[in-house]
């Protein structure tokens, strides 16, 4: 019989969490080029800090101390990326985790995609610079 699904609640949920997202983000044809094109040879680099990222986020230890929108303040990402990225995360937590803090991943990831959609908008339609 299948055991039911836990919840997120150590580093290594973090870190399935992150490399199964991943895996799923790389072979997608609309958004996997986005991020090979910046990320190249760095994926073991990107994955760490991104296991930082989530376990600030979800866990309450603060290992992420970076400024998360400036790197994709250029990035040639419009909604329909937003949606696919926010479709694979939706789709990753719920294949693996069952409770408060993978509601709390979805609902995140759900507020961040649509701010930094909104954000890439605005920096694209002003020119200016993003500090944070
Ligand atoms: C289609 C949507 C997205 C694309 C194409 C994308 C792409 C990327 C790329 C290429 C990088 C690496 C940047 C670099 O190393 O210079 C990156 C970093 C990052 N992304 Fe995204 N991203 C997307 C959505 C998101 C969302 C919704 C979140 C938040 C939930 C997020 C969180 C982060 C964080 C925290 C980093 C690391 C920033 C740092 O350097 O400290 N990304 N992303």
């Amino acid at each position: 019989m299948k055991q039911p699904l836990q919840d997120i609640s150590n580093l290594n949920d973090i870190r399935i969490l992150v490399n199964s997202f991943y895996q799923k983000v790389r072979v997608n044809q609309l958004i996997g080029p986005v991020f090979n094109e910046v990320i190249r040879d760095q994926w073991p680099v990107h994955l760490e800090k991104m296991y930082r990222f989530w376990e600030t986020l979800l866990l309450g230890n603060k290992t992420y101390f970076g400024a998360p929108f400036p790197p994709h303040a250029q990035l040639p990402a419009d909604k329909e990326h937003f949606d696919t990225w926010l479709r694979l995360w939706q789709e990753t937590v719920d294949e693996h985790f069952k409770g408060p803090v993978a509601d709390e991943a979805r609902w995140r990831a759900d507020k961040m995609a649509i701010l930094f959609l909104s954000k890439i908008r605005y920096y694209r339609h002003t020119g200016k610079t993003p500090l944070i």
